[in-house]
């Protein structure tokens, strides 16, 4: 399975720009690089405006389950849909859709960790349920930003057999460091494929990392963007890799069930 990760700049509270630009770039992406699966960045939609969600947010996902559907189908490719502003009745969540080549759903995840340091607690909800979905026959789950920084979280699909973590982000340069160590980290104790795209570009109140990262199961970096630029990133998933690592150093099954 071909990755590409879709590093880019986000429009500030400006959903219209956002989606025009995107979809410029799944596009090049496409014709370039030919990918079988395409990854965004968190809340590519709106970014971190959160004071306005009541007023930008997208009602029930609508608007992007519509865009997402019919791309993924036109394209004839899997987009693991980053994170959006999603609006139920009552409540906002930070919600990731995953769409297969068929332009059908195929998973949803609400970021369960909300980052207090940005406030997003106050205006987000948070999610209850991990991911666990089939992308070209290969297990994946997902996690959304500051997620990464809770191993108990992560592991939980990890036991029930993933063998890639997908991570849409907006992270802050300021924890440029923590970014490439946990992901790392969490490729190694898993023993899976991480994929990690992150945006570029700053909004009022942070710079933002870049440095999307693709990491094989053994914790090499296989791809890398740029700290500043707009990229598109790409890798070739090997899931055997997977079963190769789990055999050489099995830690699943040195696992002290009966201690944990
Ligand atoms: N958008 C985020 O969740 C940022 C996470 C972050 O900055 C951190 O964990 O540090």
């Amino acid at each position: 399975m071909k990755i590409a990760c879709i590093q880019v700049d986000i429009h500030y509270g400006d959903h219209k720009k956002n989606y025009e630009h995107i979809e410029n770039k799944i596009r090049e992406a496409v014709v370039q690089h030919q990918p079988d699966t395409i990854v965004l960045p968190e809340l590519w939609d709106t970014g971190y405006d959160l004071t306005r969600l009541d007023e930008i947010s997208d009602k029930n996902g609508e608007r992007a389950k519509h865009w997402l559907s019919s791309l993924s189908k036109e394209l004839d490719i899997n987009i693991v849909g980053g994170s959006i502003a999603y609006r139920d009745e009552n409540e906002v969540f930070n919600t990731s859709l995953t769409y297969n080549r068929n332009g059908e759903e195929i998973a949803t995840y609400s970021k369960a960790h909300l980052i207090t340091l940005m406030e997003e607690e106050k205006y987000i909800s948070p999610g209850k349920n991990n991911a666990l979905f089939m992308i070209d026959s290969t297990l994946s789950t997902l996690a959304i930003c500051y997620d990464i920084r809770f191993p108990e979280w992560i592991r939980a699909p990890f036991l029930k057999g993933a063998k890639v973590l997908f991570v849409p982000a907006e992270w802050p340069i300021q924890r440029q460091s923590h970014w490439r160590a946990l992901l790392i980290a969490r490729a190694i104790e898993n023993q899976c494929y991480v994929v990690a795209c992150n945006r570029v570009g700053s909004d009022p109140k942070n710079t933002f990392a870049g440095q999307s990262l693709i990491i094989d199961p053994w914790g090499d970096i296989i791809a890398e963007g740029s700290v500043h630029d707009e990229e598109i990133i790409t890798a070739e998933i090997l899931p055997e890799l997977v079963d190769e690592v789990r055999v050489k150093v099995p830690v699943f099954n040195d696992r002290r069930r009966d201690l944990y």
